[in-house]
């Protein structure tokens, strides 16, 4: 193993019932529950991945979809490195309330920059054959609302769940190599005689 392992949180929010704890269930222990109790309060589970020849500790943050428990789970949205915005597929409300998710999560996890936040879209229950909420208008919306990485998930029969949870952690990097760069840049501004700015952030 080459370097430090990084600790990453990422967070799982969606309407109560699109399947996120079956998607942090399934990605850790590798299990689905067809009868699964909804979730109260927050719930978390760290697994170990490599991703791009980086070490990362993901540390899987779910929590609870429905209203009754909106006190319970928004003290713990900060510090999240990534936010997984959830819908089921079959159910076009929490397609519809993807906003609302986004914006709970802005304001409570206090994001500075909500533009450059890395967030990651999941349409899950793929499985499933009467869809509500077509791949194209799921594009469109992550299109528009900031142009986030849309994966279309199983948690049922385990399609792409590793693959979303490694694009999280690649959108962690990303942001985090632009950073870099971003100080690096500074860094040299500031022992340069020129008055040139930094050309990004
Ligand atoms: N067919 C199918 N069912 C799923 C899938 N993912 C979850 N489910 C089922 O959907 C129901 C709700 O799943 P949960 O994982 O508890 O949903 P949740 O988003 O955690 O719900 P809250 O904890 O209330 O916020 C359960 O009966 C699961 O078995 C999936 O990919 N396909
Ligand atoms: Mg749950």
């Amino acid at each position: 193993m080459t370097g430090k392992s990084l600790l990453l949180k990422v967070i799982l929010l969606g309407d109560g019932g699109v399947g996120k704890s079956s998607l942090m269930n399934r990605y850790v222990t590798n299990k689905f529950d067809s009868q699964a109790f909804h979730t109260i309060g927050v719930e978390f589970l760290n697994r170990d991945l490599e991703v791009d020849g980086r070490f990362v500790t993901l540390q899987i943050w779910d929590t609870a979809g429905q209203e009754r428990f909106k006190s319970l789970r928004t003290p713990f949205y900060r510090g999240a490195d990534c936010c997984l915005l959830t819908f089921s597929v079959d159910d076009r409300q929490s397609f519809e309330n993807l906003g609302n998710w986004q914006k709970e999560f802005v304001y409570y996890a206090d994001v500075k920059d909500p533009g450059h936040f890395p967030f990651v879209v999941l349409g899950n229950k793929i499985d499933k054959l009467e869809r509500q909420v077509t791949t194209e208008e799921a594009q469109a919306w992550c299109l528009e609302n900031g142009n986030y990485p849309y994966l279309e998930t199983s948690a049922k029969d385990d399609t792409n769940v590793a693959v979303a949870f490694e694009e999280a952690v690649r959108q962690v990097l990303a942001v985090e190599e632009q950073l870099e760069h971003c100080m690096l840049g500074n860094t040299i501004d500031l022992h340069s005689s020129s008055k040139s700015g930094s050309s990004c952030c």
